[in-house]
């Protein structure tokens, strides 16, 4: 196991790598901006260095600014959560190179999912189910309809480079489509420097279910079940649970196979997800995460797995000690993601000082949080200020159980979107199950 650890990251998943470190007993070294010098996960850390100004580009983002206190730490290796550096290949092999370990999948892995046609084109060569559309990137506009016209519309153009809901559009006639690939192109080009697009048969209503994934670096592979993402708003996940509603005991195992074979397939190593739409009974491979997500929690709610402790485990080149029939289910669990955001101004951020701060607490309740009372949140980040999840028996008791939560959670000084959450969490198609990715618009729930 690795003596020091750093973490090249901010806020509750920062925390979360360092408790996870601390049960390791390995030290760790924060790094941080000027803007988080009063953040809690910068006095939790053993060591905390400045990384430069707030904007990210200047620190959370400067790969060699945080190599070089890597170096100068004697860290081992680096964890870099969600977001920022956690899924760019360039610092994965950098760190490689300077012999730091990266604490994920190998780059040549990271890069492979980054582009979305190579990713389903490996997927589908693997027999995981891919949705129907084009084998490789649209090169001639008018080849480009032959095949929209092959799949049938509506159909949905993709950018390969994008991630998070950006850069797609869905196109229900052949008169729209010269036009909508020519937009995605340029909407690619300047978000991603890629302009590279795909086309996908569009699926209506498609539930997004993702499994997480466990792999050492001796091929043993297990998935950890799944996790219903389907409440959104603009690509940003809103609530989450573990298990879905909708799959059976089948339909898991069925996942699960796909999942592992297609992460077998690609040499993954550590923790990953297999995001998939679910549609009409059938399942179909959407894009693959080579880090820990920010809905991991209610994963270790439903198994009792400690995900971020595996993570060092595995890149210390520790033996998964676990086969498939070893990983439980167990319960149920929900998470809502406290943001700093108005519902009632169109959920804008709403950064400024916590003045009351106290967060929910008792049986089954869980708070991951990088606030504290006094802290400022700051707008160059994202507005996040924790993850409130909940564990119960069943569903129903677990709705219960985020309802008293969400009625617990104090936070005065900043707008959020508690108000939101309470009233999704109570509203019928929820309690039923139904939870379609248009969830959100087809139910107007924005109102306080
Ligand atoms: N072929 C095909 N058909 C329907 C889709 C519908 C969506 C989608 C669109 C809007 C909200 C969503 C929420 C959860 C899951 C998927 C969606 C979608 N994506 C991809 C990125 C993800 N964040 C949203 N891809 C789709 N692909
Ligand atoms: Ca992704």
């Amino acid at each position: 196991m690795f003596n020091k650890v750093l973490i090249a990251n901010r806020g509750e998943i920062a925390i979360r790598a360092m408790r996870a470190c601390r049960e390791l007993g390995v030290k760790t070294v924060a790094v941080y901006s000027e803007a988080d010098k009063n953040a809690l996960f910068a006095k939790y850390a053993d060591e905390a260095y400045l990384l430069g100004p707030a904007p990210s580009s200047q620190s959370y983002l400067n790969m060699e600014k945080i190599l070089d206190v890597a170096e100068k730490t004697g860290s081992e290796a680096i964890h870099p959560g969600y977001g920022f550096l956690s899924e760019n290949h360039v610092f994965a092999s950098k760190c490689e190179k300077a012999g730091v370990v990266f604490i994920g999948p190998p780059a040549n892995v990271i890069k492979k999912m980054g582009s979305k046609i190579e990713a389903r084109k490996t997927m589908s060569k693997a027999g995981v189910p891919v949705v129907p559309g084009t084998e490789n990137a649209i090169s001639e506009v008018d080849e480009a309809a032959e095949i929209a016209e092959d799949i049938g519309y509506p159909v949905i153009i993709k950018a390969s480079a994008g991630g998070g809901g950006i850069g797609m559009k869905i196109v229900h006639s052949r008169e729209e489509f010269a036009n909508a690939i020519a937009s995605i192109q340029s909407v690619a080009k300047s978000a991603f420097g890629d302009p590279t697009v795909f086309i996908e048969k569009y699926l209506d209503e498609p539930r997004h279910i993702e499994f997480q994934l466990l792999a050492d670096r001796y091929g043993n592979t297990v998935h950890c079940n799944e996790r219903e993402c389907s409440i959104q708003r603009r690509h940003q996940k809103l609530i989450e649970e573990a298990p879905s509603p909708i799959i059976t005991e089948e339909m898991r195992e069925l996942m699960g196979e796909a999942a592992v074979k297609g992460a077998k397939s690609i040499g993954y190593e550590n923790a990953g997800t297999m995001e998939f739409l679910y549609s009409k009974g059938e399942f179909y491979f959407l894009e693959m995460n080579t880090r820990l997500q920010v809905e991991h929690s209610i994963t270790e709610l439903i198994t009792g797995l400690d995900l971020a402790k595996k993570q060092l485990c595995i890149a210390a080149g520790e033996e998964l000690a676990y086969s498939q029939e070893d990983i439980p289910l167990w319960g149920w669990a929900i998470e809502c993601r406290i943001n700093a955001e108005d519902p009632l101004n169109d959920f804008a951020p709403s950064p400024g000082k916590i003045r009351r701060y106290r967060s929910s607490g008792g049986p089954g309740v869980r708070v991951d949080s990088g606030v504290h009372m006094g802290y400022t949140i700051s707008p160059y980040y994202d507005s996040m200020i924790s993850k409130l999840s909940v564990w119960a028996p069943t569903r129903i008791e677990a709705i219960h159980r985020m309802d008293r939560a969400l009625y617990e959670y104090v936070v005065v000084g900043v707008a959020t979107n508690i108000p939101f959450h309470k009233a999704v969490i109570r509203h019928e198609q929820f309690l039923k199950g139904n939870l379609t990715t248009h969830f959100i618009e087809d139910n107007s729930i924005i109102k306080d």
